[in-house]
C-alpha cells in the first residue's frame, strides 16, 4: 500500500476535519470541561480565601465561601461527567464513521490494490489503529481547547492580583502545555510511527504462521519461524521501552516545571509583598492559584506521549482512505451488450516498484517488469464452451481478471457484445459474469448461505438445483444439519474438492450469461467431474463458458480451445 508522507499537523487537520458534523457536541465538551476545571482550581483558591478570611486578612463571609466550595465540588462532578460523555459520544460516533469509510475504501481498492498487500497490516489498521483514534477524539481535541481557555482565565485572574504573577503563570503554562509536549513529540515521533508499522508487520507474521501451520510443521520450520516472530516482538518491545522511558522523562520534567513555577511564584510574590507592591494575602492566593491550576496544561503535556502513536495511527488510516484505486469503479456506464467477448490486441503487465499507473501514482507490485499478455486477440462466442490452454504462469488467470476488469489492459480492448469493458457499469459486469477462481473462499456460515453468496435472494429450491448441478447435493444431504450445517461445525474437514464444488454451485446459482471457470476440477474425482461437465454442457446453450484447465478430461468438453 502507498503510505504517503505527511506531517503531524496535516494528520491532525485531516482528523479534526472529520469532527465537523459533531461540532456542537465538541463545543459542549469544551464548555463543560473549562467550567469543571476552573471550578476544581477555584475550590483550592477559595480554600485559601477561606483560611485568610478566618485569619482576618480578608473581610469575607466564611459561611458563604464554604457553601460555594461545596457547590463547586458537587457541580464539578456533573460537569466532568458531561464533558466525558460528550467527548466519548463524539469519539465513538466518529470511529463508527471512520470504520465505514475504511471498508468503503477497501471495496474501492479491491482487488487490484489489495493483491499481495500484507493482510496483517490491514487488520492492524482496521482494528487497533482505528481504535487508537478514540484517544484523539475523546482526549486530545477538547483538552487542547480547555487548556488554552482555562490558562487564559487564570492569567487574567492573576493579573488582578499582580501583573508579574500573571506573566510568570503565562510563561510556565506555555512551558508545560506547549514546549514540553512539542519537544517530547519531536523526540518520540519516529518511535511512535515505527511502533505502529512494526505492530502491523508482526500481525502479518502471526497470520502467516497461523495459516501456514501445517506447512511449518511438515517441513520443521518451527524454530526459524519462531525466531522470526521473536525478532519482531523484541524490536517492538525495544521501541515500547524507549517510548515508556520518554513518557517517564516527560512526567518528571512536567512535575519539576510545576514545582519550579510554585517556588518562583512564591519568591516573586514574597519580593513584591516585602517591597510593599502587593498585599501579603494576595501573594498567598497567587501562589495557591498557580499551584492548583496546572491540571489542564499538565494533561496536554502527558498527551504528547500518546499523540505520536495516535498521529501515526491516524496517518495510516488517512493514507488508506486516500489511496486511489488502480481501477476506478464505473458508475452509470453502459450495460454489457451480450455474452460475446472480443479481445482485441490486448497487452498487460503487472506494474513494478517505482512504476506509475495510469493516474501517475507510484505503485509497488513485483520487482521486475512482468509482461504477461502481448497483443492477444481472440473471440469468445456465446452458446459454447471455450477452453484456454497454456503452460503454468503464461497468463490464463490474468486474462480472466482483465475480462472481469479487476485490472485494466495497458493497450487493446476487451468488449462484451461490442461494449468496451471499461465503459460497462461495474456492478452490471459483476452480475453479467460468474467467476470461479482457483481459491474458493468459504465464510463462517451455513453451507446454504455460502452458496447463496452468489444470489442472496435465492430460494432453498434454487440452492438445491445449483448444488445438484455442481454434484455437491448428496454430500450436503449426508451432513447432520444438511444445508443448515455450519462450516465451523465441520472444522477444517471440508475437502478441496467439496470446496471447489461449492464454488461451482455458486456459479450455477448466479445464472449469468458468462461463466469463467479457472481450474474448477483440479481437486475433483472423475465421477463428480463427469457430472459437473454434464451440467455445464446443458447450460452452454445460452451462455459463454470459458474454462481454464490443465486436465485433458475437463478440456475435452471445450469446443473452441485457444493456446496462450
Ligand atoms: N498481482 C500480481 N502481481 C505481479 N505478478 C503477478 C500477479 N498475479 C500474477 N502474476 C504473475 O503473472 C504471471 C501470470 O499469472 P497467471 O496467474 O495469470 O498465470 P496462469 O497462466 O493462470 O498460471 P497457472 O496455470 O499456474 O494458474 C505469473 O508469472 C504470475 O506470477
Amino acid at each position: 500500500m502507498n503510505h504517503q508522507r505527511r506531517s503531524g499537523l496535516k494528520v491532525m487537520a485531516g482528523l479534526i476535519g472529520m469532527v465537523r458534523p459533531l461540532l456542537g457536541f465538541m463545543a459542549l465538551a469544551i464548555i463543560l470541561g473549562c467550567a469543571g476545571n476552573l471550578m476544581a482550581t477555584f475550590i483550592t483558591v477559595l480554600g485559601g480565601y477561606g483560611l485568610l478570611t478566618a485569619a482576618g486578612f480578608y473581610d469575607g463571609n466564611l459561611g458563604q465561601i464554604i457553601l460555594v466550595i461545596i457547590v463547586f465540588a458537587v457541580v464539578r462532578g456533573f460537569l466532568r461527567y458531561g464533558e466525558q460523555a460528550s467527548n466519548h459520544f463524539i469519539a465513538f460516533k466518529l470511529l463508527a464513521r471512520i470504520r465505514h469509510k475504511v471498508f468503503a475504501a477497501l471495496r474501492r481498492l479491491a482487488p487490484a490494490k489489495l493483491d499481495g498487500s500484507d493482510k496483517g497490516n490491514l487488520i492492524a489498521i482496521l482494528t487497533s489503529d482505528i481504535e487508537l483514534l478514540e484517544v484523539f477524539y475523546a482526549h486530545t481535541i477538547s483538552p487542547i481547547a480547555i487548556g488554552v481557555i482555562t490558562s487564559a482565565v487564570m492569567i487574567a485572574f492573576m493579573a488582578c492580583l499582580h501583573p508579574a504573577a500573571a506573566v510568570l503563570a503565562a510563561v510556565f503554562y506555555v512551558i508545560t502545555g506547549l514546549v514540553i509536549p512539542v519537544v517530547n513529540s519531536r523526540l518520540g515521533g519516529a518511535d511512535g510511527v515505527k511502533y505502529r508499522d512494526l505492530f502491523g508487520r508482526l500481525n502479518t507474521v502471526v497470520l502467516d504462521n497461523l495459516y501456514g501451520l501445517d506447512e511449518i510443521l511438515q517441513y520443521g520450520g518451527q524454530k526459524e519461524r519462531m525466531g522470526h516472530m521473536n525478532e519482531k516482538s523484541e524490536s517492538l518491545e525495544k521501541i515500547s521501552l524507549r517510548l515508556k522511558k520518554r513518557e517517564n522523562t516527560q512526567k518528571i520534567a512536567t512535575d519539576w516545571v510545576i514545582l519550579a513555577a510554585g517556588i518562583l511564584q512564591a519568591a516573586v510574590c514574597a519580593a513584591f509583598v516585602m517591597s510593599g507592591q502587593m498585599e501579603g494575602a494576595d501573594g498567598v492566593i497567587a501562589v495557591i492559584a498557580m499551584m492548583s491550576s496546572f491540571g489542564p496544561v499538565a494533561a496536554l503535556s502527558s498527551l504528547s506521549n500518546n499523540l505520536t502513536q495516535t498521529l501515526a495511527a491516524g496517518k495510516r488510516v488517512l493514507s488508506l482512505l486516500e489511496e486511489s484505486p488502480q481501477v476506478q469503479e464505473v458508475v452509470g456506464g453502459a450495460a454489457p451488450g451480450n455474452g460475446a467477448i472480443h479481445c482485441d490486441h490486448v497487452s498487460f503487465a503487472y506494474r513494478t516498484a517505482g512504476e506509475k499507473d495510469k493516474k501517475g501514482e507510484k505503485v509497488k507490485t513485483g520487482e521486475k517488469p512482468k509482461i504477461v499478455l502481448e497483443d492477444f486477440c481472440h473471440d469468445f462466442a456465446p452458446g459454447m464452451i471455450h477452453g484456454i490452454l497454456g503452460k503454468s504462469g503464461c497468463g490464463k488467470s490474468t486474462l480472466l481478471k482483465l475480462m472481469m476488469r479487476f485490472y485494466e489492459t495497458d493497450s487493446g480492448t476487451i468488449s462484451y457484445g461490442g461494449e468496451d469493458v471499461n465503459r460497462i457499469t461495474t456492478s452490471n459486469l459483476r452480475r453479467h459474469v460468474a467467476y470461479v477462481t482457483q481459491e474458493i473462499f468459504l465464510f463462517h456460515d451455513t453451507i446454504e448461505n455460502n452458496i447463496k453468496v452468489a444470489k442472496l435472494s435465492a430460494s432453498r429450491e434454487e440452492v438445491i438445483a445449483a448444488a445438484k448441478k455442481a454434484s455437491i447435493h448428496d454430500f450436503i444431504q449426508s451432513l447432520p444439519g444438511g444445508y443448515e450445517t455450519k462450516l465451523s461445525e465441520l472444522g477444517d474437514s471440508i475437502s478441496g474438492g467439496e470446496r471447489q464444488r461449492i464454488g461451482i454451485a455458486r456459479a450455477f446459482l448466479h445464472n449469468s450469461p458468462v461463466i469463467f471457470l479457472d481450474e474448477p476440477t483440479s481437486n475433483i474425482d472423475s465421477l463428480n467431474e463427469g457430472m459437473i461437465l454434464k451440467s455445464l454442457n446443458e447450460e452452454k446453450e445460452d451462455k459463454t463458458i470459458i474454462l481454464v484447465s490443465h486436465r485433458a478430461s475437463t478440456m475435452g468438453i471445450a469446443k473452441n480451445v485457444v493456446r496462450m
